[in-house]
């Protein structure tokens, strides 16, 4: 049967995966995990260097592979990279082995909550907010697809983000919560 212990959260740039994951695996007492921060603890370097060294390619690669650990663990939240859906690989780790949920938000939020961010390679462009378009509309249909609740980040704080995923899953009858 599917893992329901698990709450993987996917969704664009500066949706707030990481922000609310945190806050989320903090009210329901489970570990918090960060497929970026796993990257970089394993790699001892930034994504933005495997970028750099390795291409997109490499950083995918050792992309799967964390989300292939991590997605075997449970009772875990998990926050993945905005572009994890993109390998097959990850889409059926993600949808078999946990809840998946899609973080919304407008381009124009995206771009606000990630200008000052130097640490997202996709968006040093001249143009990033054409480079979040293009990317969005490639991946909204996936993140749509496996999505087992949308959760909108763009109006509301990450608090009541987080209240609506634990609203959604109490109501759906899920027991959430660790023993
Ligand atoms: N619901 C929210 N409302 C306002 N700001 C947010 C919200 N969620 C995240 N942020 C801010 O947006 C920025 C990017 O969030 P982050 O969690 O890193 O997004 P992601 O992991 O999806 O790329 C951070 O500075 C964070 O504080
Ligand atoms: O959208 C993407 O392809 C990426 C999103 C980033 O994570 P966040 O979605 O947490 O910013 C990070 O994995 C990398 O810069 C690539
Ligand atoms: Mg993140």
């Amino acid at each position: 049967m599917r893992n329901r212990r698990n709450i993987f959260l996917i969704g664009p740039m500066g949706a707030g995966k990481t922000t609310v994951g945190r806050l989320l695996a903090r009210a329901l007492g489970l570990e918090f995990w960060d497929s970026d921060k796993e990257i970089e603890r394993r790699t001892g370097v930034t994504v933005p260097m495997i970028f750099e060294y390795e291409g997109e390619a490499g950083f995918r690669r050792r992309e799967s592979e964390v989300i292939a650990d991590l997605t075997g663990k449970e009772g875990i939240v998990l926050a993945t990279g905005g572009g994890s859906v993109l390998m097959p690989e990850n889409q059926e780790h993600l949808a078999a082995r946990g809840l998946v949920i899609y973080l919304q938000c407008s381009v124009q939020k995206q771009l606000e909550r990630t200008q000052k961010d130097i640490n997202r390679p996709l968006l040093r462009t001249e143009n990033p907010r054409q480079r979040l378009e293009e990317l969005l509309r490639v991946r909204d249909p996936i993140y749509r697809e496996l999505a087992d609740y949308i959760v909108d980040t763009g109006q509301q704080s990450s608090r009541n983000a987080v209240r609506r995923i634990i609203n959604a899953y109490e109501k759906s009858g899920t027991r959430l919560r660790a023993e």
